[in-house]
């Protein structure tokens, strides 16, 4: 992994409708993240927080569409990100992105996945976030990421960065998926998308999950993206998330597949999103994202 690590906060919650999302980049701060990385030996600069715009009252009742709430807020500031990513990625240093809602994996990806012909992406969440306008339950545009970054969405998303796709079904893996919507179902089927539920985690454990997940990835990409929504965790070790879901993977469970993923050696870029304080229980959340960082980023035991 590369020794310089630039970080980025995006405090969106235009992607979905709980209030407090962004205050993530704080909270994930506050955690200590910094001094963290820096004892492990890590050279990082905080490029600070993405401006965003306010929120509006009755987020997307007003807005021209009705599936996709605050289209043209989130496809600006995820835009943005892109361009902020691609200067990182520019000076070889890997991008370190807080959030946030789940949305800003839009902007991640269109920046991230640009130098490379294959990148990987774990993504590490209770949901696929595969859904469109057409198959959203909600119309919030956290459930979508994955699918814009496949290409599936409205033009104004999938054609952030200049380039579409950003990802191939290939190259993802999904971990601790228990809530997924009948178009995603259908949409992992039809792509033949790998998907780790939490089926797969009990019966095989996280050692065969993550070592598979690795394997499957490592030789096909050139590149690895973690998109860890702190929901993939069980809301008992992580209960700061707008939607949690329970039979969650455990704390030890992440710090485990962190810590192969630091050993693996195979990550480019990283983001961890949906760090919510207000539903927070005493900074709970950002303090294990901030746990789960110093695993990845190299932390032993002893
Ligand atoms: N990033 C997230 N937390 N996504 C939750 C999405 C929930 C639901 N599948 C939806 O599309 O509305
Ligand atoms: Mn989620
Ligand atoms: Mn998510």
């Amino acid at each position: 992994m590369l020794k310089d690590i630039s970080i980025i906060g995006v405090p969106m919650d235009l992607g979905q409708e709980r209030r407090g999302v962004d205050m993530g980049p704080s909270a994930i701060r506050y955690a200590g993240v910094i001094e963290r990385l820096e004892a492990l030996g890590y050279n990082i600069e905080d490029l600070g927080d993405i401006p965003i715009a306010a929120k509006r009252i009755g987020a997307g009742k007003n807005s021209s569409h009705e599936h996709l709430k605050n289209l043209e807020e989130v496809a600006e500031v995820n835009s943005k990100l892109a361009d902020a990513i691609s200067q990182v990625v520019e000076k070889k240093r890997f991008p370190l992105i807080f959030g946030g809602d789940h949305s800003i994996a839009i902007g991640t990806l269109a920046g991230a996945a640009k130098p490379y012909q294959n990148l990987g992406v774990i993504w590490y969440d209770a949901h696929g976030d595969l859904n469109t306008a057409e198959t959203s339950p909600s119309g919030n545009i956290h459930g979508m990421p994955l699918a814009v970054s496949l290409g599936l969405g409205h033009p104004s998303l999938t054609s952030i960065g200049g380039y579409q796709p950003k990802v191939k079904p290939e190259n993802i893996v999904i971990i601790g998926a228990r809530s997924l919507d009948q178009g995603e179902k259908e949409l992992i089927r039809e792509k033949n998308i790998r998907v780790y539920t939490m089926h797969e985690i009990d019966q095989f454990g996280m050692t065969k999950v993550m070592s598979d997940a690795i394997n499957y990835l490592k030789d096909k990409t050139d590149g690895v993206h973690l998109s860890l929504d702190l929901d993939g965790l069980d809301p008992s070790d992580a209960p700061g998330v707008g939607t949690p879901v329970l039979g969650g993977i455990s704390y030890r469970e992440s710090h485990l597949a962190m810590e192969m993923l630091s050993e693996a050696d195979i990550l480019t870029s990283a983001e961890f999103v949906e760090v919510n304080p207000i539903l927070d229980d005493k900074n709970k959340t950002a303090n294990a994202a901030v746990a789960l960082m110093g695993s990845l980023f190299g932390e032993k035991l002893c």
